[in-house]
């Protein structure tokens, strides 16, 4: 499903944080979404989720505005994983897991093996089956940002926005969750992710977006975006770059002078 955004201002309180920001995420492709501390990258993803009322503009799902889906229908559709999520209740992983059918399942009724074969396909995807039975709450961050992962998986929604999601991963898995979102984007889903790690966005987004004090400053492929001025203009650092495989890399050097 693709997920448009049109002119979209968002405010936090009584402060504009998203400036009339335009952008079209499309299945099949990885988007990133970048920019510095405080950009409004969290702000957006939240309205793009359907959980942050725009003051103006509007986000539309294959055409359809989001303010017009049922709740559930859009929780269906809409896989969000939060910035840090956590879970407070010593429930096991399983349990958290199969949370991410509920919106399959109507009022008062049970999950079934369908629901079961998509909890394991989540467990198996996220590396986390071996923690099935474990408490949620007495595993290490990076443990539960796979099973939070794996939650909002089990729900096979057709369209991801995950916060910063490899924050707190080591480096396995953070190339292991991209290559996992990849895999998702190439059957035919769509997958926006906010990152700061420059170079899985450059190795592994088709397409970035930069954000800067709430406004798009920059869209285009990794090489495009993550240009020299750009990083030197929003970041305010200079870069190394290469080329591995055919695929640039960025590596943050220093402060721009
Ligand atoms: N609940 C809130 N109430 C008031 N202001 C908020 C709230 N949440 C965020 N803001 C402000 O809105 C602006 C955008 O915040 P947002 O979390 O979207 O930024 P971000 O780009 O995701 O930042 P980071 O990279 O630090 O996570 C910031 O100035 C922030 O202080």
């Amino acid at each position: 499903m693709t997920l448009e955004a049109r002119d979209l201002t968002l405010e936090q309180g009584s402060r504009t944080v998203v400036h009339g920001v335009s952008l079209d995420l499309e299945p099949g492709r990885v988007a990133g979404i970048l920019g510095p501390n405080g950009a409004g990258k969290s702000t957006l993803l939240r309205a793009l989720a359907g959980l942050h009322a725009p003051a103006g503009g509007e986000v539309r799902l294959n055409g359809e505005r989001l303010s017009r889906l049922r709740g559930h229908d859009r929780a269906r559709e809409l896989g969000y994983l939060p910035q840090a999520a956590t879970v407070h209740w010593p429930l096991s992983v399983e349990r958290v897991v199969a949370l991410g059918r509920l919106p399959h399942l109507g009022p008062w009724q049970r999950p079934g093996a369908e629901d079961g074969y998509a909890v394991d396909r989540a467990l198996a995807a996220t590396g986390v089956e071996g923690l099935r039975h474990r408490p949620v709450t007495q595993l290490s961050g990076g443990e539960r940002a796979r099973v939070l992962l794996a939650r909002v998986l089990a729900g096979e929604p057709s369209t991801l926005l995950a916060d910063e999601p490899v924050a707190g991963l080591d480096p396995y898995h953070q190339v292991h969750f991209m290559e996992l979102v990849r895999d998702y984007a190439g059957q035919g889903r769509t997958v926006a992710l906010v990152l700061h790690d420059l170079n899985l966005a450059a190795r592994f987004c088709d397409r970035l977006y930069l954000l800067d004090e709430g406004a798009l400053v920059a869209q285009g492929t990794p090489r495009e975006v993550l240009d020299p001025r750009h990083l030197g203009e929003v970041f305010g650092i200079r870069a190394v770059y290469g080329e591995q495989d055919g695929e640039p890399y960025v590596v943050p050097w220093g402060r721009a002078l």
